[in-house]
């Protein structure tokens, strides 16, 4: 569960049949402008452990809520009679390979503390994963929703997890968890989480404010990525999807893939005189780096 991005998601309160249960609510994580809009905006209370920016916190209910802490966790669903969890709450890829202690315990810890809330108590259970949950030897163009995943960063490999715990609890008790893994998600308005995709944003930031922008990754490093009003779409059509139409757990979802030559060529257009210096840092690079491309894999 998180707050803090406005690249999060999405989800909302509904039933199987598109209609939020009286009383019910979602508890849920997420600065994106339009949540609660479809079902209420009572019905979806953010939480996170950072104080949010004045009009995420003006749209509706906002809580603290750490994921590390369960008996809290445990006290805001019993007292707010949640019916969905959304969890955002992660450290992303770049800077969970600066802190692999913290990364681990945000993403594996607080998962394992998500997923015995959802199961207690009867939740839906949303959990976005990633591109970064393959790694260089996965398939791709385009990479199955079932292959080889053996990536190379923590945060991929809390993914992966993830993944598997949420399909291994469905099986054995029901537990209605869904996952979608994202590609990098983009957004005028997105707040930078620490990603290898960060990029993409940062770019259109600093080319309108300062006109300049140093890129952290080679040129030609292609990736995935999605609008983020793309990524709301798909991600509440997929909470509300019925049940008996989802055959597997977890799915991809693809939109565009673009390299930052690509990019900047594109601004150029509408900003003529940006002028970008790329500086790969071997960190991120590495992240995304396939054996023998620059990028495609994060
Ligand atoms: N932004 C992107 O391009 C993509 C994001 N995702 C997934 O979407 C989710 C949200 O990503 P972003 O919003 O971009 O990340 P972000 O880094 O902007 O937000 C993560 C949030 O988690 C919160 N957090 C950290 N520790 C916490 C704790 N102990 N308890 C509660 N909250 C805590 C942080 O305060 C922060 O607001 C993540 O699970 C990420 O893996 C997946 C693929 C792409
Ligand atoms: C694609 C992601 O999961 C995220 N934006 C990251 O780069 O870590």
């Amino acid at each position: 569960m998180s707050s803090g991005s406005s690249s999060s998601p999405d989800p909302e309160l509904v039933s199987e049949t598109n209609q939020p249960p009286e009383k019910s609510r979602v508890f849920r994580v997420s600065s994106s402008p339009d949540h609660g809009q479809q079902f209420g905006r009572e019905n979806v209370i953010l939480s996170d452990i950072r104080k949010p920016p004045a009009e995420v916190f003006d749209m509706g209910p906002f809580i603290y809520a750490d994921v590390l802490d369960y008996k809290n966790l445990r006290e805001l669903v019993v007292n707010n009679a949640i019916t969905w969890l959304v969890h955002y709450s992660a450290m992303l890829s770049a800077v969970g390979e600066r802190n692999i202690q913290l990364s681990r315990a945000i993403n594996i810890t607080g998962l394992h503390n998500v997923l015995d809330l959802a199961l207690e108590n009867s939740m839906r259970l949303f959990v976005p994963s990633t591109i970064g949950a393959f790694g260089p030897s996965s398939p791709r163009d385009p990479a199955p929703d079932l292959c080889i995943q053996r990536p190379r960063t923590i945060y991929g490999v809390s993914k992966v997890h993830a993944e598997l715990m949420g399909e291994y609890l469905h099986h054995k008790y029901g537990l209605d968890f869904r996952c979608l893994r994202y590609p990098g998600v983009i957004s005028a308005y997105t707040h930078l989480g620490g990603g290898t995709t960060d990029y993409a944003v940062q770019i259109f930031q600093d080319a309108l404010s300062t006109g300049r922008y140093e890129c952290y990754l080679h040129p030609q490093t292609r990736l995935p990525m999605m609008h983020i009003s793309d990524c709301h779409r798909a991600t509440v059509e997929f909470m509300q999807a019925p049940e008996y139409q989802l055959n597997l757990r977890t799915y991809n979802i693809a939109a565009v893939s673009f390299t930052p030559e690509e990019v900047v060529e594109e601004i150029r257009k509408h900003l003529p005189h940006l002028r970008v210096i790329y500086k790969p840092d071997p960190v991120r690079q590495n992240i995304v780096q396939a054996p023998s491309s620059h990028g495609e894999k994060l």
